[in-house]
């Protein structure tokens, strides 16, 4: 266990323990590249949640987020769906990626395939109170442009 990181515990079953575990492509990375558990090929304009073969125990507190990486959607137009998608704590469930392929070719992922990346962030829970009257500010309502191009 390493200072100033946080451990997260994962488990995989059998036919994927070749596969190897998420990790920092570099030293300053924010993300840790994930690899697809299944092969599939995406159609322009479908999408599919794609398997990583991975289940997490996150520490409360926690969440991993679902990134696209930018060399896939650059070159091939081929993004996370729901980014960045939410990994709950409390899920038990396998890690999916949901992928859609924006380009104009069809897309194959092979099993192995880089297809996202986890960032691992602190969530800070809220209470809402209900208040009859909210603070005034200078920007009011004003949204979605208001403040010009
Ligand atoms: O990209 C994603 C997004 C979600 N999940 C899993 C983990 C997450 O904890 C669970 C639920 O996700 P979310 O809350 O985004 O989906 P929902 O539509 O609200 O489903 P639920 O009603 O199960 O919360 O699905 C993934 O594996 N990958
Ligand atoms: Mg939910």
């Amino acid at each position: 266990m390493e200072k100033n990181k946080i451990s997260i515990y994962i488990s995989r079953s059998k036919e994927n323990e070749d596969l190897p575990l998420p990790k920092y492509a570099t030293e300053g990375s924010s993300g840790m590249d994930v690899v697809a558990a299944e092969e599939c090929v995406l159609q322009p304009g479908e999408w599919k949640a794609v398997g990583t073969g991975l289940f997490m125990e996150i520490p409360s507190g926690y969440e991993c987020q679902v990134r696209p990486r930018s060399g896939l959607a650059l070159r091939d137009g081929v993004t996370v769906l729901n980014a960045p998608g939410t990994v709950d704590s409390d899920y038990r469930g396998e890690v999916k990626v949901i992928l859609i392929n924006h380009g104009k070719q069809p897309f194959k992922i092979s099993r192995g395939d880089r297809i996202a990346q986890l960032v691992f962030a602190k969530v800070e829970k809220a209470e809402l109170h209900l208040k009859e009257e909210l603070t005034a500010t200078v920007r009011g309502s004003g949204g979605f442009g208001s403040t010009g191009k």
